[in-house]
């Protein structure tokens, strides 16, 4: 008979893409796949278009400032705890797998009172407040970076890496190329915002585009809506809103990368042994992680990080000058990291479950 999981985890790409990644690799003859979202979030439609039973529950937004609209908030997160544990008593499953983000939170609450054991994944540097509140509920925590396991309780918690989507580590340089139209005399330059993109980076490439061109090809995944149609011709520079089943093979054809200090992203960076310059979101736009997450890849030597507040067409080539220096001592350092892909062994752990 099948086994079944329930997965939860929203808010940003970045609390659905991992999900996604382990999802892909499980054996679903033996597994039977659901998962818990929010009604709005990015996760159902990232969810439903792959065909996975998705179950929605009210979620409010986890603050952590004062505001009128929490006490509305802390009704719909109790919603949402009525809706999940009603949920999961008519689904019944083995297991409930979370990547934190504010939906999770009721999940984890109404799972922890079913008595269902629990895993949570925390993909950043310092967990985000979703995971903070898990913690105490879950039955193991694995994390992404070495550092994160001080904030967690130590008996109950792996570093074990990112859970890395198989296909982006299985490009194609020339097919990339090809999907570029470009060609293999100079090299590929990418600069990738997060999932939203990124404002700040956008505009201080396009400052430096004549100079960036002259040295490389460049990628640019702007972002939606942050698309530059004055440059849409120019040799050399392709803007994309977004890429999803080329980026593999982009990836593979590129040999430096531009990029926010989002983990997801930095992680599978690091799998592909691909220098970068990180220039994290400052504190006053988020709560300071993706700096942690950069101060601490440019202390192991896999990368650069150059802050927002010194990103102009200056720094930013004066830094990819120094990227280009240190480009084969930052491979082999990345190379010779055992921090990585975590992929296998949450699949191993679930299935000891
Ligand atoms: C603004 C914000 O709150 N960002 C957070 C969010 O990042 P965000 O949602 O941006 O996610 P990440 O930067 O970690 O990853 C971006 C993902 O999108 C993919 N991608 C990107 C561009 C594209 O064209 N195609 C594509 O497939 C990347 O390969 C990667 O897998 O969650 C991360 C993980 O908790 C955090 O570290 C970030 O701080």
């Amino acid at each position: 008979m099948k086994k079944t999981i329930v997965f939860t985890g929203g808010g940003s790409a970045g609390h659905v893409t991992p999900n996604i990644a382990i999802i892909n690799e499980m054996d679903d003859s033996k597994w039977d796949i659901r998962y818990i979202g929010s009604k709005q979030g990015i996760e159902k439609e990232l969810i439903t278009k792959r065909n996975i039973p998705y179950y929605e529950i009210s979620s409010g937004k986890l603050r952590r400032y004062l505001d009128a609209e929490n006490v509305i908030d802390v009704f719909r997160v109790l919603k949402g705890c009525m809706e999940a544990r009603r949920t999961l008593k008519k689904i019944k499953p083995e297991l409930v797998f979370s990547k934190g983000g504010f939906v999770s939170v009721p999940v984890i609450i109404a799972a922890r009172s079913l008595k269902i054991p629990i895993l949570i994944h925390e993909s950043d540097l310092t967990p985000g407040l979703a995971n903070k509140i898990s913690q105490r509920f879950a039955t193991k925590i694995f994390t992404s970076f070495e550092e994160t396991k001080q904030f967690f309780p130590q008996e109950k918690t792996t570093v074990i890496g990112s859970p890395i989507r198989k296909e982006i580590l299985t490009g194609d340089a020339q097919k990339g190329r090809e999907f570029l139209g470009f060609h293999d005399g100079r090299p590929v330059l990418t600069m990738m915002g997060g999932s939203l993109g990124a404002k700040k980076i956008n505009e201080a490439v396009r400052e430096s585009i004549h100079e960036l061109t002259e040295k490389y090809q460049l990628v640019h995944l702007c972002g939606k809506g942050n698309r530059d149609e004055s440059m849409a011709n120019l040799p050399g520079y392709k803007q994309y809103e977004y890429v999803n089943e080329e980026l593999a093979d982009v990836l593979a054809a590129t040999d430096y990368v531009i990029t926010r200090g989002g983990s997801n992203a930095i992680f599978e960076f690091l799998a592909l042994n691909i220098p970068m310059i990180i220039v994290p979101l400052t504190k006053k736009q988020s709560r300071g992680d993706q700096i942690l997450n950069a101060k601490s890849f440019e202390e192991k030597g896999f990368a650069i990080m150059l802050e927002e507040e010194y990103l102009t067409p200056q720094t930013l080539t004066t830094q990819l000058e120094n990227l280009r220096q240190q480009r084969e001592t930052m491979q082999r350092t990345m190379a010779a990291s055992k921090q990585g892909n975590g992929l296998q062994s949450i699949l191993e752990e679930i299935e000891k479950v």
